[in-house]
């Protein structure tokens, strides 16, 4: 005995059954703070069960009565009987609507705990996850466990108070009948132990598969235009129907082993049923028990076969439960952004509010986490209120750079600090500091909804002249002010409706508007022409806010307007002299 408890306990601490334990204390970190809901469910699922009862018992005194073997009032327990079999149906409608309503708000708070911690997840680590895989955790693997948080520690206390009350009462009635309904019970729980070994393979492949389609689908929806322009459509189709094929082997595969478990179960259950009834009929004839008895017996000996067979259901959600949680943990799991700092930040941009702040990296080396070197020992300096352009070949660092300044991504090595007009004052670059930025990525950033719902993501209360203020500054009044629905124009997924260089302008805008002491512009004025260009540049920095600006830009004629030039190469970052930068404009 002891050995074989010591045999479980190893086989707990290493291997599946480890990660399955892992697993299921954090599905129980959830579950604990819906406990009253629980409790609330599980107690509908009871009274359920009891009403049940007492209708089966009701049930079995009125055949008595009609066929005479027991005296009592016809209608008076008719009435009782039409009484509970119509409160059975209130409650189990009334415990349906509640059902919903707890499932449905535990679904939302899961949900939106599990975003918010998706999207503080340190930037580079939740990008090595294809977007398509992400929203199939989200949305497949949150609700999953939603779901089993209030469906299977209830279930399994009703099915379990269901199955014991049941066999309690057909053991008080008839010992032999109740040993004889629980004939099964055998090859129910060796089915459970094989279940449990085959479930937890297919859930991951079921999952992996579930997120490679989703990856395909998403992929395929947001590069139509793509797809159509390099005569893709043929090759598309094509691809969703390997996918689907294979969709279809593997879900044929899994449901062969489920036609098994159900055969069995059914062969099982009418192996018992007809035990049952042979032997219900037998102590009727020998005249151990009433029609009414036997009535009752079948089924509650149905009940039993029954609730037996769901108490093994919950093994395969149980492995379906802990498959997700594992999955979301995978994400969950990853460093998180450090948002400690707040204060220190709202204090320090307070102190600099009219005199800019300005921002220095010493020594900064840094590798993304598949090995690629980009900075090693790089300086940059620009001073509050400068204008400084990073130039440097394609794929040198700019836009890495850039992430650093964020505090997206980490150096290895290295300083990076935010300075005030005075020297004495720094703060360091961290998740916290993001909120003195505005940044303005490459490609195109719009979301879908109106111009103005677009710029008051970033300032909710901007007033509408405010709005149309750092239009006209990005130089996009231009335009927006011809549309009839002035800023009240829809702008489509990714900036549909409007062209590249107007959805850069209304990127600019939005920037704009956030009035963040640092402004950083990567490429983000590359699709306009060299005169607007320029103009957006001036109007940026003649504007009364004490603005600093980083520009990364493949075009020098953008250099004559900065007041520094950072050259990008060799994984160093080396200011360039005048000559340098004159010779760079010539060669243009
Ligand atoms: N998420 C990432 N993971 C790994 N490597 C990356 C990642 N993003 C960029 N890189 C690599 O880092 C290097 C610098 O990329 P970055 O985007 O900073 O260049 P860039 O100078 O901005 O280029 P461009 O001018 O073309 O926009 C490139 O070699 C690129 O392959």
């Amino acid at each position: 005995m002891l050995e074989k408890f010591r045999h479980y306990r190893e086989r707990i601490k290493e291997g599946m059954l480890r990660d399955m334990w892992r697993q299921t204390l954090w599905i129980y970190e959830y579950a604990r703070l819906y406990w009253k809901q629980m409790i609330f469910y599980t107690l509908l699922g009871l009274a359920g069960t009891l009403v049940s009862l007492i209708s089966s018992l009701i049930s079995r005194d009125m055949v008595d009565i009609i066929t005479g073997q027991q005296a009592g009032l016809l209608a008076r327990t008719f009435c009782l009987y039409i009484g509970f079999s119509v409160g059975n149906v209130l409650i189990s409608q009334i415990s349906n609507y509640f059902a919903n309503k707890i499932s449905i708000s535990v679904d939302n708070a899961i949900k939106a705990d599990i975003f918010e911690k998706m999207l503080l997840t340190d930037l580079e680590s939740i990008q090595n996850y294809h977007t398509g895989d992400l929203l199939t955790r989200w949305s497949s693997d949150a609700s999953n466990i939603s779901s089993g948080v209030l469906n299977w520690i209830p279930n399994l206390v009703i099915y379990t108070v269901r199955f014991v009350s049941t066999f309690a009462v057909v053991f008080y009635h008839d010992p032999m009948f109740a040993l004889l309904a629980l004939i099964g019970m055998p090859v129910s729980m060796l089915m459970s132990k094989t279940l449990l070994r085959r479930m937890k393979g297919n859930n991951e492949r079921s999952a992996a598969m579930s997120a490679k389609m989703s990856g395909f689908n998403q992929e395929a929806f947001s590069n139509i235009q793509t797809i159509k322009a390099f005569d893709l459509i043929r090759l598309y189709a094509e691809r969703l129907r390997g996918l689907q094929r294979e969709y279809l082997t593997m879900k044929l595969e899994f449901q062969k082993m489920s036609m098994a478990t159900s055969i069995l179960l059914s062969i099982v259950g009418l192996a018992v049923s007809y035990s049952c009834y042979g032997f219900g009929i037998y102590r009727v004839w020998s005249g151990a028990i009433s029609y009414g008895t036997m009535t009752m017996f079948l089924s509650l000996s149905g009940s039993l076969t029954g609730t037996l067979n769901q108490l093994v259901s919950l093994v395969p959600t149980a492995v379906s439960l802990t498959t997700s949680a594992g999955r979301l943990m995978d994400i969950l799991d990853m460093p998180k952004e450090d948002f400690s700092d707040a204060d220190q930040v709202e204090q320090f941009a307070g102190q600099n509010r009219s005199d800019g702040i300005g921002i220095v990296f010493s020594g900064v080396s840094y590798a993304y986490h598949n090995g690629k070197q980009v900075f090693c020992g790089a300086d940059f300096l620009a001073r509050p209120k400068e204008i400084v352009a990073l130039v440097g070949p394609s794929g040198e660092g700019k836009t890495t750079m850039l992430r650093l300044m964020l505090g997206l991504l980490h150096p290895q090595e290295g300083e990076r600090i935010l300075i005030g007009e005075t020297d004495g004052e720094k703060i360091a670059v961290d998740p916290s500091a993001r909120r003195l930025f505005s940044y303005v990525p490459q490609g195109n950033t719009m979301f879908s909804g109106t111009i103005a719902e677009n710029m008051r993501n970033v300032r909710p209360e901007a007033s509408d002249e405010e709005i149309c203020e750092v239009l006209k500054a990005a130089c996009a009044w231009e335009f927006v002010e011809k549309l009839p629905d002035g800023i009240y124009s829809m702008v489509g997924e990714r900036g549909g409706g409007f062209s590249e260089g107007q959805a850069q302008r209304l990127s600019i805008a939005r920037a704009l508007l956030r009035r963040s002491p640092i402004l950083l512009l990567d490429e983000a004025t590359s699709a306009l022409d060299v005169v607007t260009e320029r103009r957006v540049l001036r109007n940026i920095m003649s504007t009364t806010e004490p603005r600093t600006c980083i520009v990364t830009t493949h075009r020098p004629t953008v250099l004559s307007i900065c007041q520094k030039v950072y050259r990008i190469r060799e994984q160093k970052c080396v200011q360039m002299q005048e000559e340098e930068i004159r010779q760079m404009m010539r060669e243009f």
